[in-house]
């Protein structure tokens, strides 16, 4: 050995970091503290002793495992070992040591998505864009090669570094072939598609589309789609096919997540259908990361490229400071032998190298490079000749040298593969020291469970919360386990709705109840409170609104957990204590709130929403909140207010106005405001029918627009929130007294609509089919109606007073449905337009909300 590699070697050991106790190294690695936990796996993190890069363990005890979960570990080692995107973690080694296995994997320091939502709580659109991107962009990727998740959950989505998205455990992946369906149950309730949840076979690609429509929504509500404490709850309300979407989700965003939860596999979206809905490419000029970027990046080919020529420098350092021979590392590398250190310190080296080179911290080499240490860069062959760098850097400083790979202490220390106390995250040591293999999981920062508040005693770790993936699989539904679950009657729910798809229409006459299937016998009716609440939302924005689930506040939540453990099944779930607050207060929803909004302005109370009890009425004053748009202040309304006024008065000039709803769209669902062949077009707002009757128009004309309204010098114009946070347009009464305040509670509370892109003749058909089930009564009207185009209208009127207007508008000839709840039974009328609507829905997956 040269003079100056013994020199090295020397140096080498003396910048070893101190040794953990023995038992604490496994492999090559230096194990420290535990950093999550599953089911059966303890994650470690760990430090590679000759890369020096944090990498993550998970340690699994083979002897605990059943057959199945063998099968399942199994399965997860063969998919991870041939994944390879920047958006999932990468895994570098197998290791399997007596009856230990551990899974070593690329470490994700930013922890889970799941604790950033709660400790932050929802995110804005933008945030939670790119997060679902790259997420997506992972599904993609698995998906175009036959693999699916099926466990896409908050919980298993990491962050790396700089807040990039890695996807983990493929503990229930697996291949799928085309037209195959699969059988197995896996994933966790509150993410599992409804035909996983009526135990059916299923596409797991559709399945994990379902998740990932789950998964948009927490990230931009903050809270689950479907709250329910129990499984059969959870089934009731995810079988509804009703998902509330709160007034603050962008209309984009709203009908992307509608399109990914549709109850029918079969229509809804796939993994292509998603990537291109247009909210995903909202500001793709402007973001580097976005979607289809992001699709574009990753090679076709699939699968992890197969290296043909190895890194000559990597190879000297390893053979150097791993004692291997030049024939031992080619061996291992190209035969990506996942259970040789040899492989995995070649990859953690090499994913080293590229990460610094792109992290472009070459100037700083500059001034250190001693040696000729020449480099190949990403994708190419050979190392350019004479270029020099550092496995550090990954940057070359080109020279007439030529290439001498060697390498000296000082280089070493340059590429912070010696120094324990080093400032780089990939070698730091805090982590793996500050922690016995003996101690408990870290507690820092886990004491918050979804809707669980900050403070809250949670007995044992954060860990013992956490939600874990449940698998029933075909052995649990063996008879001998069948036998110990209730019989399936248990299971059977009755639900005055129509019956779902696959179920024959009840004969006119029967009773109006339909059974639902029974939930899938390997899921006991076990409480899942622990999903059954909204995430915390940023004080500044808490606030209840559409009928959403109301947010409980510390104290009412403890409470609820009090009663919830004594007596679970009791307890209303959440959508039931907001229908009984909606009876308290004749039905008026929206209106919970006060108007603190982003902008500085608004009507405040004095006590904080999340102060008082989550179902306190609010005093008369906030109740702007239901009408006046969340981006608006009080002032800058009753500037627009003025602003159309005097427009009106100056022959309809409108450039002014628009100018200042441009102004304003700032921060409101990506502009509303848009020329579609008139000067000023809004988001158009259904308040048709009390209007219509104002105006003496036939009452087919479902919904209204702002723009001819406009144009026609309506006398009175108020701001609403419909979508919530689009600012528009819409006419009150010819009086003059009628107050946002009068105006929301007469109309807008009052009427549901919905856009179908089904013929008018079969939304009037289900209509009917569904109120004849139901045995309620109902007069129909035909109209064809004369405005501006011939329109066919048809109106079919119910004694409770809720009125229902099919038409078809022009431009796109969709057939829009409005119901109207006229008189003061409106708690009842809105569950059964929420029934009716669930039922066009099913039948209609593109419908789209007005
Ligand atoms: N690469 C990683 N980097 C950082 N933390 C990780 C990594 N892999 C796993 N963890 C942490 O460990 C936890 C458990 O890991 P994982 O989900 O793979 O285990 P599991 O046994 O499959 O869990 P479950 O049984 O709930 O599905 C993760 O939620 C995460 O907090």
């Amino acid at each position: 050995m040269a003079a100056a590699e013994e020199q090295c070697m020397a140096d080498w050991q003396l910048l070893r970091p101190l040794r953990l106790p023995l038992w604490n190294i496994i492999g090559l690695y230096d194990v420290g503290r535990a950093i999550g936990k599953g089911n059966f796996a303890t994650v470690r993190i760990a430090r590679h002793q000759i890369a020096k890069t944090k990498v993550a363990i998970k340690i699994i005890d083979i002897s605990k495992l059943d057959k199945d979960n063998l099968q399942k570990l199994e399965r997860e080692v063969e998919v991870v070992k041939f994944i390879n995107h920047p958006h999932i973690a990468k895994c570098y080694e197998i290791l399997r040591i007596e009856d230990m296995l551990y899974i070593v994997s690329e470490y994700c320091s930013g922890g889970e998505l799941y604790e950033t939502l709660i400790d932050k709580g929802r995110v804005p659109e933008d945030i939670a864009r790119k997060w679902f991107s790259e997420t997506a962009s992972a599904v993609s990727y698995l998906h175009s090669r036959g693999i699916v998740h099926r466990d896409l959950k908050a919980e298993n989505i990491l962050l790396g570094r700089n807040s990039d998205i890695k996807l983990i455990d493929f503990g229930f992946s697996n291949l799928q072939g085309e037209d195959q369906l699969l059988n197995t149950w896996c994933g966790s309730p509150p993410y599992a598609a409804p035909e996983l949840l009526l135990g059916n076979s299923y596409d797991g690609m559709k399945a994990d589309i379902w998740s990932m429509g789950v998964l948009l929504y927490i990230l931009v509500t903050g809270g689950f789609p479907f709250p329910s404490d129990s499984i059969n709850k959870l089934k009731i309300s995810v079988l509804s096919g009703v998902v509330k979407i709160p007034y603050w989700v962008s209309v984009e965003c709203a009908d992307f997540i509608r399109k990914m939860l549709v109850l029918n596999p079969s229509k809804r979206y796939s993994i292509q259908s998603l990537m291109q809905h247009r909210w995903m490419h909202i500001g793709d000029n402007m973001n580097n990361s976005n979607s289809a970027q992001l699709l574009e990046a990753i090679p076709s080919s699939s699968i992890r490229p197969q290296v043909s020529k190895l890194n000559p420098t990597i190879m000297m350092f390893m053979q150097q400071h791993g004692k291997w021979s030049e024939e031992q590392i080619v061996d291992a590398v190209m035969g990506r032998n996942f259970e040789s250190p040899i492989f995995a310190t070649y990859e953690l080296l090499y994913d080293k190298v590229k990460k610094s080179s792109s992290e472009g911290t070459h100037h700083r080499d500059r001034k250190c490079h001693t040696s000729n240490f020449a480099l190949i860069g990403p994708g190419e062959e050979f190392p350019r000749r004479g270029s020099r760098g550092s496995i550090l850097s990954g940057k070359a400083v080109i020279d007439e040298e030529p290439l001498t790979p060697t390498i000296s202490a000082h280089q070493l220390a340059q590429l912070n593969l010696s120094s324990p106390d080093c400032d780089s995250d990939d070698s730091s040591n805090s982590d793996l020291c500050d922690d016995s293999p003996n101690s408990s999981l870290h507690p820092v920062n886990h004491d918050r469970q979804f809707g669980l508040p900050q403070g809250l005693d949670v007995t044992g770790s954060r860990h013992e919360n956490r939600r874990h993936t449940l698998c029933a699989s075909e052995q649990l539904l063996s008879p001998n386990l069948m036998g110990q679950f209730p019989s399936p009657n248990l299971y059977m729910n009755t639900f005055t709705m129509p019956p779902p798809l696959g179920f024959a229409p009840m004969p006119e006459g029967q009773a109006a109840e339909f059974p639902l299937p029974s939930l899938h016998p390997a899921l006991a009716t076990m409480p899942i409170a622990h999903y059954s609440k909204m995430l915390p939302v940023p004080k500044s924005e808490r606030r209840a609104s559409a009928g959403e689930t109301l947010l409980p506040n510390n104290v009412d939540f403890q409470q609820h957990l009090a009663n919830l453990s004594a007596n679970p099944m009791a307890f209303p779930t959440v959508e039931e204590e907001g229908r009984s607050y909606l009876s308290k207060f004749g039905g008026k929803r929206n209106t919970v709130h006060c108007l603190g909004n982003q902008m500085g302005g608004g009507i405040q109370n004095p006590i904080p929403r999340y102060q008082r009890g989550p179902y306190s009425k609010a005093p008369p004053a906030e109740r702007r909140s239901s009408w006046a748009s969340p981006s608006l202040s009080a002032q800058q309304q009753s500037h627009l207010e003025k602003l159309f006024k005097q427009t009106l008065q100056t022959n309809n000039d409108i450039s002014r106005l628009h100018k200042e709803f441009k102004g304003l769209s700032y921060g409101c669902a990506q502009s509303q405001i848009t020329n579609e062949g008139s000067s000023l077009a809004c988001p158009q707002i259904s308040i048709t029918d009390e209007y219509n009757r104002q105006h003496n128009i036939a009452p087919s004309a479902s919904s209204f627009d702002p723009v001819s309204i406009f144009q026609k010098n309506a006398q009175e114009v108020v701001f609403g929130q419909r979508p919530a946070t689009a600012i528009g347009f819409s006419s009150t009464s010819f009086s003059g007294m009628s107050t946002p305040e009068q105006t929301a509670r007469s109309m807008e509370d009052r009427v549901k609509s919905i856009v179908c892109t089904i013929p008018l003749s079969e939304v009037v058909d289900e209509l009917k089919s569904s109120l004849n089930i139901l045995k309620i009564p109902f007069s129909e009207t035909n109209e064809v109606v004369c405005e501006q185009q011939v329109t066919e209208m048809r109106r079919l009127s119910l004694p409770s007073g809720v009125e229902i207007g099919v038409a078809v508008l022009p431009p796109e000839h969709k057939s829009h449905v409005e119901f109207a709840i006229l008189n003061q039974d409106s708690p009842t009328s809105e569950m059964l337009c929420d029934q009716l609507i669930c039922r066009l829905r099913m039948i209609d997956p593109n419908w789209s909300s007005e």
